[in-house]
């Protein structure tokens, strides 16, 4: 065995192209985020940061480069099963609550347990251990929405259904977690109180990818952005070289003022 294994990159996407439509949605975009690195995707609108989400779960493909070789690779490799991938790194985005908060009726506790099938609920042959029911549990406590087990997915308030599907995606223990937006929908104290639960998941050890338009939400945990803009990678680094006013101006097209009020930034449109 390796007495001295090098841990590969969480993610490497090299000079990736995707279109949707006739529209290039990433054009030729690079970005390495090595294990560990908690990093935000920030951008305006129709940036890119859902293509790149899809792209990163395999949901969206990109143009085959002329050397035959992928373009992404996560946790070092360029194939992976769907289900597999979704052990080491979670995924929660707007698609998948709508999908977890609609149609067929889910009960909470299912819900997250059904995550160790790849299912989105369970079904006769569907045997839970009780090794998966701890597991659920124990992210069901993390999340701190325990007391919903018994409730309907379709039941919940945004914020408790979003608290639910990070749990679903904890209970692997994965070793990163994607989000898509996780503030979107929840009220200036639930937003707070949500921050503060992914300071806690960041500091425990999951590497989190952070997608969202509002430099507000950038815990100070995340030292890293990549602003999109177009499609491109406008710019990629640490925090006081990307969250600058002439940076982030030029990402949404307006002139913008940046303060900092200890580790956390806000910005504002002049
Ligand atoms: N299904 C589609 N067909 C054609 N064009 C698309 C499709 N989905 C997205 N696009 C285009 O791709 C570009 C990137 O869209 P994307 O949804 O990735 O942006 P985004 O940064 O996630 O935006 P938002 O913040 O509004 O969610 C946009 O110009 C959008 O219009």
């Amino acid at each position: 065995m390796d007495a001295n294994p090098v841990t590969p990159p969480l993610l490497e996407i090299d000079n990736a192209t995707v279109l949707r439509g006739n529209c290039t949605a990433l054009d030729r975009l690079s970005l390495r985020i090595e294990a560990g690195q908690h990093t935000a995707i920030l951008g305006a609108n129709g940036s890119g940061k859902s293509t790149l989400v899809q792209l990163i779960a395999r949901q969206l493909y990109p143009l085959a480069p002329s050397d035959g070789r992928s373009p992404v690779r996560v946790f070092g490799r360029d194939r992976w099963n769907v289900a597999e991938l979704r052990g080491l790194l979670g995924i929660v985005s707007p698609a998948l609550q709508r999908d977890y908060t609609t149609d067929t009726p889910l009960e909470v506790f299912d819900a997250v347990v059904s995550s160790f099938f790849a299912a989105r609920g369970l079904w006769l042959d569907h045997e839970i251990t009780e090794a998966m029911r701890e597991r659920a549990n124990a992210a069901l406590v993390q999340l701190e929405v325990s007391h919903l087990i018994g409730r309907e997915m379709a039941s919940l308030s945004t914020g408790e259904a979003r608290r639910v599907l990070i749990a679903r995606a904890l209970a692997h223990r994965p070793r990163a977690l994607l989000l898509d937006e996780p503030c979107a929908g929840l009220d200036l104290a639930s937003r707070r109180h949500f921050l503060e639960t992914l300071r806690a998941l960041a500091r425990s050890g999951t590497t989190l990818l952070l997608v969202t338009h509002h430099v507000e939400e950038i815990i100070p945990e995340i030292e890293r952005v990549l602003l999109l803009k177009n499609g491109l990678a406008l710019r990629e680094g640490g925090k006081a070289a990307t969250l600058t006013g002439e940076a982030l101006g030029e990402a949404f097209a307006m002139p913008i003022r940046v303060t900092q009020h200890g580790d956390w930034y806000h910005a504002t449109v002049q």
